[in-house]
């Protein structure tokens, strides 16, 4: 159940209010309301095919809502593009990492650096340094995107959002495919942007990893939310048992 004490659209919160998205006559996401203040990390799981990745979309700016808003810090962002969103402080990651090819893990965050808000040249490569230092992608600055590994180009993916110095970072499955020791090398870099107050959003199927960084969280069956809430609260709830975790009825 959505907390209404968490509900809000004001300064210091990131909402979407009332989304509904329709894809033709496929209704997705329906009467979502959804909210944050801009310092938690909040973790999104659900059964596939549940609306998380189309609900981070619509939120992200990749889609626009059918019905409802979103808005980011006080301002409504609905018509804003996903650029535009990114240069406010909202950034996304994507499930399958999309790194430009030919280009190098460098280049690439430095593009994501450079697209952002930054003033000069030199604040771009002081971040693209930052993200990388923290990524643990020094080592492979230099080596062309399509060479990497999937550990690293799930950390390159987490480096380029880094880049644009985000207020709140939305991850789609940044641990999908990973064996669970890399996972928790993601883990202790996503808890140190935690640390730095960044929001997230964290939608992940590897629950246990995903636990070890949010405060809250939320699952979503057929396009709604059905639980929101203190971790422990949300996976031991009934509906969230018999929907996502396989618990039929006795
Ligand atoms: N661009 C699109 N066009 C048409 N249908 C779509 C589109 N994107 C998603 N869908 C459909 O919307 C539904 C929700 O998909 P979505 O990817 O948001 O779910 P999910 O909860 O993220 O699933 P998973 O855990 O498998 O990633 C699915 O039925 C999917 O087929």
């Amino acid at each position: 159940m959505l907390n209404m004490q968490q509900n809000g659209t004001g300064p210091g919160r990131f909402s979407g209010n009332g989304i509904h998205k329709r894809f033709g006559s496929l209704l997705v996401l329906e009467d979502v309301d959804f909210s944050m203040g801009l310092s938690e990390a909040v973790g999104i799981v659900g059964p596939n095919g549940a609306g998380k990745t189309t609900l981070l979309a619509t939120l992200s700016g990749a889609y626009p809502p059918s019905a409802g808003n979103v808005s980011f810090d006080g301002r409504d962002v609905t018509r804003q593009s996903a650029a535009d969103r990114c240069r406010a402080g909202l950034v996304r990651t994507h499930q399958v990492p999309k790194p430009f090819s030919g280009m190098t893990t460098f280049e690439n965050v430095y593009v994501a650096a450079s697209h952002s808000d930054v003033k000069s040249r030199d604040e771009a490569y002081e971040r693209v340094i930052d993200s990388l230092t923290l990524c643990g992608m020094l080592e492979v600055a230099n080596r062309k995107a399509e060479t990497l590994g999937l550990l690293d180009r799930k950390r390159l993916e987490l480096a380029r959002a880094l880049a644009t110095s985000p207020r709140v970072i939305l991850l789609d499955e940044i641990g999908g495919g990973l064996t669970d020791s890399e996972a928790q090398e993601l883990v202790l870099t996503i808890r140190e942007l935690k640390h730095r107050g960044i929001g997230i959003v964290w939608i992940e199927h590897i629950v246990h990893v995903l636990l070890q960084v949010v405060d809250r969280l939320i699952c979503m069956d057929a396009g709604r939310i059905i639980a929101d809430g203190a971790p422990d609260a949300v996976m031991s709830d009934p509906q969230v048992v018999k929907a996502y975790l396989g618990g039929g009825p006795k």
